[in-house]
């Protein structure tokens, strides 16, 4: 290990995220309602240019109004090259209230695009004496999000998770692709039996989030799954998200909710073989051993950072 410690990301569950437009309020209560660990109320780009002031004050509106239970309740705001981020910021801050836990800032290329956001939040939060900090979380969806992933993910201490927004990802870097996340038509190897192989177009952002969240204490996440009437494709770009080490998905329809839970809640199976594998290794530790046999297979002490992996998951959701 490095003499500069990983740091743990803020402890709460963020399997799915439930986003809805913020010009319908009439399923604001339905995304309350959902199984959902985390809500995002979007302001960018589910709400047209002309509707964006009624979408704001509908989201102002909700946050005071509808029962979030538990929920950790976020709203995405306006990218930082329009004219509505900052009124985003100020209204949500002056009359949102309390509720409001995170704002989600899309299209971040930098790391200065978050110094500015933190400073007018700071400002706003000041001269309304709010009581709780707000949270942020970004979205890596552009080619200079890509290339400055490791800056964003370490520059500000509200940061609490960052996203992979596959489709403005796609437009950023000039993929030919349309479809938001899963596999691609053309993207495949050619085995020597003439057979396709699919490969995933998203697995290098997707690694380079993951390790610029690691290191810095943030959750990382995997963003939208567009084809709502493909569960297979869905599970399969989630697990593949959760293998490489991402904590949820958002969903962009209700169906999606129970798909991102299950898979991102570890299984009664894979957790009884991480406390299986921390019990063989405490014994062996109590034999003065590093390394053991559980199940036939080695396990030394690398094998207790992995188990512990699923263990503190599944604890934090039981919680
Ligand atoms: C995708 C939708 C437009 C579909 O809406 P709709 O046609 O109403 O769906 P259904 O008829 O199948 O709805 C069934 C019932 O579920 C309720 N419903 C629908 N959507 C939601 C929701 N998001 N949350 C809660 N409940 C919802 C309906 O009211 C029906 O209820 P009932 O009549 O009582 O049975 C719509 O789902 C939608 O707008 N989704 C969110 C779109 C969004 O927010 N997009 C932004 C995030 S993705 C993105 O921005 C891309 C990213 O940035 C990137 O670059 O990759
Ligand atoms: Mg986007």
């Amino acid at each position: 290990m490095s003499f500069k410690v990983q740091p743990a990301p803020v402890a709460r569950p963020n399997r799915c995220q439930l986003f809805g437009p913020a010009t319908r309020p009439e399923i604001f209560a339905k995304m309350a309602a959902s199984h959902a660990d985390v809500v995002n109320i979007d302001l960018e780009d589910s709400v047209a240019p002309a509707d964006k002031e009624r979408g704001r004050a509908n989201a102002v509106e909700a946050l005071g109004s509808v029962d979030w239970g538990r929920k950790t309740v976020s709203v995405r705001i306006n990218g930082l090259d329009t004219p509505w981020w900052y009124r985003d910021v100020i209204d949500l801050i002056e009359k949102g209230g309390e509720r409001l836990d995170l704002i989600m800032i899309p299209k971040v290329g930098c790391a200065e695009d978050l110094y500015a956001v933190d400073a007018l939040v700071t400002a706003a939060e000041a001269a309304v004496a709010r009581k709780k900090k707000l949270g942020f979380e970004v979205i890596i969806e552009t080619a200079a999000g890509f290339a400055h992933v490791e800056q964003i993910a370490a520059a500000t201490p509200r940061l609490q998770a960052m996203a992979l927004g596959a489709a403005d990802f796609a437009a950023s870097m000039g993929m030919t692709v349309t479809g938001i996340g899963g596999t691609q038509e053309n993207y495949y190897m050619l085995a020597p039996n003439g057979e396709k192989h699919w490969a995933d177009p998203w697995h290098g952002v997707t690694a380079a989030i993951v390790a610029a969240c690691r290191t810095h204490g943030v959750l990382p996440v995997d963003g939208p799954f567009g084809d709502f009437s493909d569960p297979e494709g869905f599970r399969a770009q989630a697990y593949r998200a959760a293998t490489l080490g991402m904590v949820g998905k958002w969903a962009i329809h209700p169906s999606q909710v129970a798909l991102a839970n299950e898979i991102f809640t570890p299984s009664t199976e894979q957790v009884a073989d991480a406390r299986g594998i921390l019990a063989a290794m405490a014994e062996a530790e109590a034999r003065g051993q590093g390394a053991a046999v559980y199940k036939g297979r080695l396990v030394d002490l690398a094998s207790i950072r992995q188990a512990q992996v699923i263990v503190r998951q599944a604890d934090m959701i039981r919680d």
